[in-house]
């Protein structure tokens, strides 16, 4: 059962669970655990300023939390568990610190600091293991916590009122609850959802991973440090527990992280470890330096190998011959290639390494996701994007030094031509052509089911997708909207090369193709227009031009939906979204804000942000009626 990994080592341990909330039993009861209940008598009652961070609050109240029924429950009851795990969620904003409202004007007054705000929630958690020697309990305490944002839309005063009328707010931190009526308050959410419930399951499950299976010293690591591991069964893991995957066994190794004895690992939500140099004792008893391994780090200083390992895979196109025919040994793949065949062997290793193949004493074969993503003909195959990554990024990204100090694009030292030549003379290659357009249909294609659903569109009779390429967007739109009549506008040499992508199996009403420049040409009429993935290519002055022609097309009670990846209001999350802006495009990348702001400047109201998690995150607008926005022009 691989999505209940290292949970399964807590079956045979008694554990209990220090807290009353019952979204907490809940979140770990859904996932199978079984455990007793023991509310903590722990009152919240440390002071808050003696904490240099929030989550060190969160962390401490925890901790004594979880402590208190140990104990307890050792003392008084004589029945020492083997885990108890405690738990403590707080919100933040401008700095203080939320805990429980204590009366309805309490929440009223933390809901109205929330109000249009982004602020943090933080679950602090501690698992404790117990065992009793000579009648005393001695722990093994283990911490770590949790960040997620979010941010709240605005609230009138009746809302805010009627909310609390509820009686929602009452037993929740920042006085109100994101999985029930709360979440009609939130206009989005950036990190894991169930840590603002009350329990970062993820981070649990990883912590658990750390512990149970822990790099052992002197073998080579082929884990991720920050996956959780897949493993079987519970069985497996509760029959066979090997030395190396019990957390008792390895209590010696882990002691030596602490000079106290005391387990106490640290982690901030970003997966870092805070304090990466600590103390110990060697045989004379004198206090050595040893460094954690910072495998964070270690994994950056590498990506830059698995990505083009990644690369020359794709464009040799090993992952398509190992779809049509596998197993294969490394000379099959260099004989059907041309590569040599030491090369060969070493790159499918790699591969291998990084879970994109499986090695077997039979040969090699592609993994699923191999045969999904990397084949060329795959279902959701990124091999377009790949290859682009390879040809265009890679090289624009080899001069990002000089790009950082001259804070513009290195097209002229990548490719030898200025950006301005590059549109008529490099991007008129048919090969160019045909692999930038590859390119954009692999992330269309893969997104298109996301974007099409994250709002209900069916009351659009007419939608016309902007620069819409090979029309993958509007296939799904189809799809999911069969009264939809979709249209593609794009240019005229993409239009006439769009035909390799269109699918081979026509279900439903066809994509109407129109040729135009969306700068220049008549834009054909529809009730949706659909902007996706072109906002944030473009300098402000044309997205002037562009948004302004849309407006003026656009009858009041029309929409625009643009689909980008919107980054939060601290802009430097999603990761993969700031590190695009490294190309130094014209354009830019935009927060939720941003794009309100922007899309309200040409008349559209009514912005409603749908952050799908995935590649792409939705943005629907709809046209003010034209008296109203002169008014307000
Ligand atoms: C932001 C938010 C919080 N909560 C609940 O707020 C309580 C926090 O208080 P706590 O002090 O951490 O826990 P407790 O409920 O007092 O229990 P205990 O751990 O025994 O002290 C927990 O319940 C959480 O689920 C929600 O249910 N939804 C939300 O969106």
């Amino acid at each position: 059962m691989v999505l209940s990994p290292v949970l399964g080592k807590l079956v045979s341990k008694r554990v209990v669970l220090a807290s009353a909330s019952p979204r907490r039993q809940e979140i770990l009861t859904n996932v199978g655990l079984r455990f007793e209940v023991v509310p903590s008598w722990f009152k919240e009652t440390l002071e808050k300023s003696s904490f240099a961070a929030p989550y060190e609050y969160a962390i401490e109240t925890a901790k004594q939390k979880a402590l208190e029924v140990a104990n307890r429950m050792h003392v008084k009851h004589l029945r020492t568990p083997d885990i108890v795990i405690g738990a403590d969620t707080i919100v933040t904003v401008d700095e203080q610190i939320l805990e429980k409202p204590v009366d309805k004007q309490d929440a009223y007054r933390m809901l109205s600091r929330l109000s249009g705000k982004e602020h943090s929630v933080f679950t602090g958690v501690v698992i404790i293991h117990c065992s009793s020697k000579d009648n005393q309990l001695e722990t093994e305490i283990t911490d770590f916590y949790e960040e997620t944002k979010v941010k709240f839309s605005d609230l009138s005063e009746e809302l805010l009122w009627e909310y609390i009328h509820s009686g929602e707010p009452m037993d929740k931190a920042g006085g109100y609850g994101i999985q029930a009526l709360g979440g009609m308050l939130v206009e989005y959410v950036h990190g894991d959802f169930l840590n603002v419930v009350g329990f970062p399951l993820n981070h649990f499950c990883k912590k658990l991973a750390e512990l149970y299976y822990p790099p052992l010293k002197h073998t080579i690591q082929h884990t991720k440090h920050d996956s959780i591991p897949s493993v079987d069964t519970f069985e497996s893991l509760s029959d066979g527990e090997s030395e190396s995957s019990s957390f008792k066994e390895h209590k010696g190794a882990s002691k030596l992280d602490s000079p106290s004895g005391v387990i106490c690992n640290s982690e901030n939500s970003s997966g870092v470890r805070t304090g990466s140099v600590v103390p110990l004792e060697n045989q004379n008893g004198v206090l050595d330096s040893a460094a954690k391994v910072p495998s964070k780090i270690l994994d950056l200083m590498d990506g830059f190998k698995a990505s083009k390992a990644l690369f020359v895979a794709s464009k040799l196109k090993m992952f398509d011959h190992l779809k049509k025919r596998s197993p294969l040994k490394a000379e099959d793949i260099a004989n059907e290639v041309g590569t040599s065949v030491c090369g060969t062997e070493r790159l499918l290793d790699a591969c291998a390494a990084l879970g994109l193949l499986e090695k077997t004493p039979q040969g090699y074969n592609n993994t699923d996701s191999a045969n999904t993503y990397l084949a060329s003909d795959g279902e959701y195959s990124l091999h377009g994007y790949i290859i682009h990554s390879n040809d265009h990024l890679w090289p624009l990204f080899t001069h990002l030094e000089s790009a950082v100090k001259e804070g513009s694009r290195q097209n002229h030292r990548a490719f030898g031509k200025k950006t301005e030549d590059l549109f008529n003379d490099y991007y008129q290659s048919q090969e160019v052509k045909q692999r930038f357009m590859a390119a954009m249909h692999s992330i269309a294609h893969l997104t298109a089911r996301d974007v099409a659903t994250a709002f209900d569109l069916s009351e659009f009779k007419t939608a016309c997708d902007l620069g819409g390429c090979t029309g993958a967007l509007a296939h799904e739109l189809i799809q999911i909207y069969p009264n939809m009549k979709v249209t593609v506008f794009d240019l005229p040499e993409v239009i006439a090369n769009s035909s390799c992508f269109q699918p081979s199996e026509q279900y439903t009403a066809p994509v109407t193709f129109v040729s135009g420049d969306f700068f220049t040409d008549d834009l054909p009429e529809a009730d949706l227009y659909i902007l996706s993935r072109v906002l944030h290519d473009w300098p402000d002055e044309k997205i002037h031009v562009l948004l302004n022609r849309i407006s003026t097309v656009c009858r009041p009670g029309s929409a625009l939906l643009v689909a980008e990846t919107v980054l939060d209001e601290q802009k430097t999350h999603p990761p993969r979204t700031v590190l695009q802006s490294l190309s130094m495009t014209e354009g830019k990348q935009r927060s939720g804000s941003e794009y309100k702001q922007l899309l309200e400047k040409y008349g559209f109201t009514n912005t409603q942000i749908k952050i799908t998690g995935n590649l792409l995150d939705t943005v629907l607008c709809f046209k003010k009626s034209q008296s109203s926005w002169h008014a307000q022009k």
